[in-house]
């Protein structure tokens, strides 16, 4: 299939202003955020923030109260063989229980008007193959997983959103996962996936979405979203005079702690404030280092107080 045939060729997703609102909820509120084709984009936010609701709105099947959500330009709603154009993993797959992994991929090529030969594909890019003609009932949590993405990519969409897709994998799941979707934005695709998962998005996003109660918290780079944190950095120095040093730093309104194993941790200066003072203050340093939070850290300084049940 070229990409001559299916417009629209950019993936850039595009959601502004969504709302939704539910009898007593504001499930989603005024969101706007764009998510650009070639990279993974995270989608963060902690329980009820809104994140399924959202990735519903973009593939219509919750209609908006307000705002609109468009892939390429287009809404869900108005593409032409949609399938062709973005795959989506809402849930661990469900299928037939008697059928074979094989033969549910081939129903759905059928259903689509998709080459049968897709079905041999898609299984075999999610790793499936040996298990082609296993029963689905006998699949593993991890297994449905896989399935379930092959079955979002029979279309060789160039978007691809995924709703906790890590749910029920083990570690080895994870990693496999991690080198799909990144060779999948690697080829240019819109990778849009949600996860409660903070430590393994920053292992495999290039972009994160934070939201909380409904509204945008933060977008943008992973390193710049942490980088853009100054609550939570901290020096960490090591030095055989600490007493010299601490003295030398509190003088300056740093602020000094001990990491329980010799170290200190210094805040409320940078790095090369911490160096000039020992300096100053003729005192040996064994190591001098600058530690920002990680995603875990930003996420809950970001959304503190914001999550909850709704
Ligand atoms: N069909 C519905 N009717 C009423 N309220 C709903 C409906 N769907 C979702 N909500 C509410 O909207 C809010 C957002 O839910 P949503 O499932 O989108 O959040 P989420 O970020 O995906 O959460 P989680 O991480 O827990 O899955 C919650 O308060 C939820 O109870």
């Amino acid at each position: 299939m070229s990409d001559g045939q299916r417009s629209p060729t950019s993936g850039q997703i595009v959601v502004s202003g969504l709302t939704k609102q539910y009898r007593n909820v504001r499930a989603v509120n005024n969101l706007s955020f764009t998510v650009e084709p070639g990279r993974v984009t995270g989608f963060l936010g902690p329980n009820g923030a809104g994140k399924t609701t959202t990735l519903r709105m973009l593939l219509n099947l919750v209609t908006p109260t307000s705002g609109t959500a468009t892939i390429g330009g287009q809404r869900y709603a108005d593409l032409v063989e949609p399938l062709r154009h973005v795959g989506a993993v809402l849930e661990a797959s469900s299928a037939h229980k008697g059928r074979t992994g094989i033969n549910h991929l081939r129903v759905l090529c059928a259903a689509a008007g998709l080459p049968r030969q897709r079905a041999d594909e898609a299984l075999a890019l999610v790793g499936l193959t040996p298990a082609a003609k296993r029963k689905f009932k006998g699949y593993s949590l991890g297994m449905k997983q896989r399935l379930g993405i092959a079955a979002a990519m029979l279309g060789d969409p160039r978007v691809l959103v995924l709703d906790e897709p890590a749910n029920g994998l083990d570690p080895e799941g994870i990693r496999w996962m991690r080198g799909l979707l990144k060779g999948l934005a690697h080829e240019g695709r819109t990778v849009l996936v949600s996860s409660h998962l903070l430590s393994e998005m920053q292992l495999l996003a290039d972009d994160v979405v934070i939201i909380a109660a409904g509204h945008l918290v933060r977008q943008g780079p992973v390193d710049q979203v942490i980088g853009s944190m100054t609550q939570g950095v901290r020096v960490r120095v090591r030095t055989p005079q600490a007493e010299a040093l601490v003295a030398a730093l509190k003088s300056q309104n740093a602020t000094v702690d001990g990491d329980g194993q010799g170290a200190l941790l210094v805040a409320g200066v940078d790095a090369a404030t911490v160096g000039r003072v020992a300096l100053g203050a003729g005192v040996e340093l064994h190591e001098l280092t600058t530690e920002r939070p990680d995603l875990e850290g930003v996420f809950l300084e970001l959304t503190a107080g914001k999550a909850g049940i709704r």
